[in-house]
C-alpha cells in the first residue's frame, strides 16, 4: 500500500521533477490569458441540467497552457495542452472548467500518478522500471503515441474533461457526463512556427474569422466506469453539442488576469455536481496549495 501524501507533498514532487518556477504554476506553467464568452446552443440540455451557464450568454476569463511544469517549453514541438476558464453568468454565478488534450489519464489513481512523477524525477532507469510494472502507463503511452503528431496551435486542439461530473436537473436527477471542447472551425497554424508564437497565432486567427470551441457532452452508457479517469468511454456513447466558447481577446499573463486565478475543478455552478472520482478532490486541494505557494513568491 502507498503512504498517504498531503497536497503540499504532491506539489513538492512537481518541483522535484520540473524545478521551482517561482511565482508561477508548478504544472501547466507556460501559457497565456484570454477573454471571451460562453453561449448555450441547445436548449434540450436544460432537461438534464439547470445550470445558469445553459440559460444565457456569460462572460469568460481563461487560460491556455502547455502541460507540464517546465518554465518555457517550445511552441513549435507537438505537445499536450490545457484549457481552463471561469464562466461568470449574468446572475453572477461562477463555474470553472479545466481540461487537457489527453483522451484518458495515465493512471487510475492519484497515488500512482504521483509515484510515476517521482520515478521520472529519479531518472530514466527508475522511470523504465516503473513503466514496466504499470501496464496502465504502457497503455496510455501506446494510445497517445498513435495519435497524429502534427503541430496544432492551442486553438486547433480538442480538450477533454477526463474526469466525470454529474449534470443535475430541476428535479434533482443526476446524469453522469464527460465533455470535450472541439474547435468550431479550422484553426490552423498561420504564423511561422518558432519557440514562442502561439499568442501571435491565436491573435491572427481571432482576426481572420474567430476562435471558438463547441462543448460536446458525452453521456455515460450502462456499465461505463464513472469513477476512473484512466478508462475511456466508447466513441459510440450518446453525445450532445450544447454550448460554444468564443475567444475575443488574448494577452500575456502579465497583461491579463489569469496568472493568479485558480481554476478549481470543483468550483462549479448549480446544475453540475462532482462525481465520486477521488481525483477531483485531490486536484482541487493541490491547485489551492499551488496558488498559495506561487502567490507567496510574487
Ligand atoms: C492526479 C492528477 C492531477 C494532478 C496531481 C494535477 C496537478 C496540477 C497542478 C499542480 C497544477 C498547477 C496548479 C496551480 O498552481 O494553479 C495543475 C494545473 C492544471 N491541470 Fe492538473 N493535475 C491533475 C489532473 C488533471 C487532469 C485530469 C486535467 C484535465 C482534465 C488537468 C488539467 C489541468 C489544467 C488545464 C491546469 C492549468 C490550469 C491553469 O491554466 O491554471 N489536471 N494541475
Amino acid at each position: 500500500a502507498q503512504e498517504q501524501r498531503s497536497p503540499a507533498q504532491h506539489l513538492d514532487t512537481f518541483e522535484k521533477l520540473f524545478g521551482v518556477t517561482e511565482g508561477k504554476r508548478r504544472n501547466h506553467t507556460k501559457g497565456f490569458c484570454f477573454e471571451g464568452e460562453f453561449m448555450p446552443l441547445d436548449t434540450s440540455v436544460r432537461e438534464l441540467s439547470n445550470s445558469p451557464i445553459f440559460s444565457g450568454t456569460s462572460k469568460v476569463y481563461g487560460r491556455v497552457s502547455h502541460k507540464g511544469g517546465k518554465a518555457n517549453p517550445p511552441d513549435n514541438t507537438p505537445g499536450h495542452y490545457g484549457l481552463a476558464f471561469q464562466i461568470t453568468t449574468s446572475d453572477n454565478s461562477l463555474h470553472m472548467m479545466s481540461m487537457n488534450t489527453e483522451h484518458f489519464f495515465p493512471t487510475s489513481t492519484v497515488a500512482d500518478f504521483m509515484a510515476f512523477l517521482e520515478a521520472q524525477a529519479n531518472g530514466p532507469e527508475a522511470t523504465k522500471a516503473f513503466v514496466k510494472d504499470h501496464p496502465e502507463i504502457q497503455e496510455y503511452k501506446q494510445y497517445h503515441a498513435a495519435l497524429s503528431n502534427q503541430l496544432h496551435p492551442y486553438e486547433g486542439a480538442t480538450y477533454n474533461s477526463i474526469n466525470t461530473f454529474y449534470l443535475v436537473n430541476e428535479q434533482g436527477k443526476k446524469t453522469p457526463v464527460r465533455w470535450s471542447f472541439v474547435p468550431s472551425g479550422e484553426h490552423d497554424i498561420v504564423k511561422t512556427p518558432q519557440a514562442d508564437f502561439f499568442l501571435d497565432n491565436m491573435q491572427a486567427n481571432i482576426k481572420n474569422g474567430g476562435v471558438s470551441w463547441d462543448m460536446v457532452l458525452t453521456l455515460a452508457s450502462q456499465g461505463d466506469d464513472i469513477l476512473n479517469p484512466h478508462v475511456k468511454w466508447s466513441d459510440d456513447n450518446k453525445s450532445m453539442t450544447v454550448a460554444r466558447l468564443t475567444v475575443n481577446k488574448v494577452m500575456t499573463e502579465s497583461e491579463g488576469t489569469c496568472a493568479n486565478m485558480n481554476f478549481d475543478p470543483l468550483a462549479i455552478s448549480k446544475g453540475f455536481a462532482p462525481s465520486e472520482d477521488p481525483m477531483l478532490a485531490a486536484r482541487s486541494a493541490i491547485y489551492a496549495v499551488g496558488l498559495g505557494r506561487r502567490l507567496s513568491e510574487q
